[in-house]
């Protein structure tokens, strides 16, 4: 077996009887059950993952930020020059971009991985150089990518995700550079969802009508050209190999790692939406180890969510990608877990439980 396959095959499912325990224990807290909303779905959810309750504490936390570039650029899907995505990479590594300030606002550690930019990087501390292509072929004319090229970017998803584990991260969050990639977003979530171009196809960075009228029209041409939805089910490798990024076969690995490992990953915007789908398609028990960090404006974000069944956990009209989005909602998955770790119950701290007193 190779090691994707040996992935998947460890995805264990989530553990019912520390779930149990988990809403049993939040029943007993000192607050009335249910108040705390979704984040008591969090924390019975990270409990299952983890197999026991508590869970371990989501922390430290490791955001991987996987970079690649797109040969879809040539569409002109885009305002900005394919040269942005090596020059941000700069700026991520020099600790001057958004992500390290958010990283830094929660104390989460920075890798950045090259995993398909065009240009050649220079070794520099914080760069993890695994360039598997110098950025994809042209989704609308033809595979952005062999099925070596997909297969390879998804193991090393799954060897970072190891890696950093290894390294002592409890908690993995994922970032993504890539000038042009929501039109591969957009074209994975179409292929992943069935729904039509029109509808899952957004601005990205922000472009005229024109533009998005042109980046539509890409997508429907890609979907078309490669057969895609599939009408006998979607091979989830050949998709991504056929309009995917690097970065979205990389994150997919990465996802399909961490659940392997029982590794909460918080995922970020449509970039993570489009690669989720592609590892769930692969591993739907992988879903057990994803909590959505944000919602995107992407309209294709909201339609992979929907398909995932997840349920973002911050909403800001965020557009920027990088892990930024994942890395807001980082303190509301830590606070769920600490809850149940620190919270004390009625019994424990003398409160009277609901229904204890006498009526009137
Ligand atoms: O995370 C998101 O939902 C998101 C939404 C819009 C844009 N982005 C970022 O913007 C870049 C791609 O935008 P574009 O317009 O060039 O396709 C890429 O680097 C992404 O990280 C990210
Ligand atoms: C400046 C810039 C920063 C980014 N960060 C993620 N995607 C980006 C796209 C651009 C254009």
């Amino acid at each position: 077996m190779d090691l994707i396959e040996q992935t998947i095959a460890s995805v264990p499912p989530l553990d019912e009887a520390a779930m149990r325990d988990a809403r049993d224990h939040q029943a007993r807290l000192t607050k009335p059950p249910g108040s705390l909303g979704v984040l008591e779905e969090v924390s019975v959810r990270l409990a299952g993952l983890a197999g026991c309750c508590p869970p371990p504490m989501p922390e430290p936390a490791a955001v991987a930020v996987f970079a690649a570039d797109h040969g879809v650029h040539a569409q002109g899907v885009t305002p900005w020059p394919q040269e942005v995505t090596a020059q941000m990479v700069a700026n991520f590594l020099a600790g001057g971009a958004v992500v390290n300030a958010f990283a830094a606002q929660v104390g989460a550690g920075v890798s950045v991985v090259d995993i398909g930019v065009a240009a050649d990087l220079d070794a520099a501390p914080g760069l993890i150089r695994r360039k598997v292509a110098h950025g994809t072929a042209d989704l609308a004319r033809g595979p952005a990518m062999t099925d070596g090229e997909a297969r390879r970017a998804m193991e090393v998803g799954i060897e970072v995700a190891r890696d950093l584990v290894a390294e002592g991260a409890a908690c993995l969050v994922t970032g993504d550079m890539g000038i042009a990639n929501t039109t591969a977003s957009a074209a994975l979530i179409a292929a992943f969802t069935g729904l039509p171009p029109e509808r899952v196809t957004g601005r990205g960075t922000g472009i005229d009508d024109a533009t998005h009228a042109r980046k539509v029209e890409v997508v429907r041409t890609a979907l078309a050209l490669h057969g895609l939805p599939a009408e006998d089910g979607a091979d989830p490798l050949g998709v991504l190999a056929a309009v995917g990024g690097l970065e979205h076969a990389a994150i997919a690995g990465f996802v399909l790692g961490a659940a392997s490992l029982r590794v909460p990953v918080v995922l970020d915007g449509v970039i993570a939406g489009a690669a989720a789908l592609a590892a769930a398609a692969l591993c739907p028990r992988a879903l057990g180890a994803c909590v959505a960090g944000h919602r995107s404006a992407e309209p294709g974000h909201t339609a992979a969510v929907d398909a995932l069944g997840l349920r973002p956990l911050v909403d800001l009209e965020l557009r920027l990608g990088e892990g930024t989005g994942a890395l807001l909602a980082l303190p509301l998955v830590q606070g769920a877990v600490r809850v149940l770790h620190e919270v004390a119950t009625f019994d424990s701290a003398g409160v009277s439980g609901k229904d204890a007193g006498p009526r009137n």
